[in-house]
């Protein structure tokens, strides 16, 4: 899909990218790339590759590696999760959040977890859910406002399996705001099934504190 396919597919909100204010340009086919490197990370978790293979494949990468150092820039002018245009925001340490309808209080989305966050026995690994919970939760903490927040804590209940390679159901919302404080909440589901839900308190930043 090339980044303006993205940018307007359905399950992109307007709503969502309303209140999260301007992203950075990037350079056309970005979000292609970002997709090809999240489907390579599922193939090399699932593979179990021959000696030749590895011996390539460790080249090619060495040989990107080479090619990718000497573009890096400071943080403020990376384009690597900043995308908030995109579907998982152009990054890949969380899964592929695709956001269905969003506003300044709630979000609701669906995503997939690949082979690249298996855990064990089918299961996605238990640090991979608080990534996803920590990205939608913070990202609605912050849309809609210029004073950002940070996660104070992240509490995450594990209801039952979070199976790998479905399409799950997302949904959060502002609980309540008292002061620089924002509690929100959210929950994971597989259809009627209650995978995992997540409280997360927000503060917010005093001017200069990073
Ligand atoms: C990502 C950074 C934000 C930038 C956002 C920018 C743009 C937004 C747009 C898009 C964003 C895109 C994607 C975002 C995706 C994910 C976002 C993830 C966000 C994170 O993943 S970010 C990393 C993890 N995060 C940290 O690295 C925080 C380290 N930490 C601190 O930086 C301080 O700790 C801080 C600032 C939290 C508070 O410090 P502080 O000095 O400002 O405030 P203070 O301590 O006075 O607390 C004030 C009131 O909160 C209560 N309080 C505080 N902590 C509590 C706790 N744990 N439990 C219970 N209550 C607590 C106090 O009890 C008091 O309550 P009261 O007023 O009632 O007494």
């Amino acid at each position: 899909m090339s980044d303006e396919e993205h940018a307007s597919a359905p399950h992109w909100s307007e709503t969502w990218r309303g209140v999260e204010g301007q992203v950075p340009a990037g350079p056309a086919g970005y979000g292609a790339m970002i997709d090809t490197l999240r489907t390579f990370l599922d193939d090399v978790a699932a593979a179990s590759p021959d000696e030749a293979i590895v011996a390539a494949l460790t080249q090619d990468m060495a040989g990107w590696s080479s090619k990718l150092r000497p573009l890096a820039v400071p943080e403020a002018e990376r384009i690597f999760a900043h995308r908030r245009d995109l579907p998982g925001r152009g990054q890949t340490m969380s899964p592929q959040l695709f956001i269905d309808e969003a506003s300044a209080e709630s979000v609701r989305g669906h995503v997939t977890f690949g082979d690249y966050y298996l855990g064990g026995n089918g299961a996605v690994h238990g640090g991979a859910i608080p990534l996803l919970f920590d990205e939608i939760l913070g990202r609605l903490s912050n849309a809609g406002t210029q004073k950002r927040s940070r996660t104070a804590f992240l509490h995450v209940d594990f209801r039952s399996i979070t199976p790998i390679g479905k399409r799950l159901q997302i949904r959060g919302w502002f609980e309540y705001e008292e002061g620089r404080k924002r509690l929100l909440k959210a929950d994971l589901r597989d259809g009627d099934t209650l995978c995992a839900e997540a409280e997360g308190l927000f503060v917010e930043l005093r001017p200069g504190q990073p």
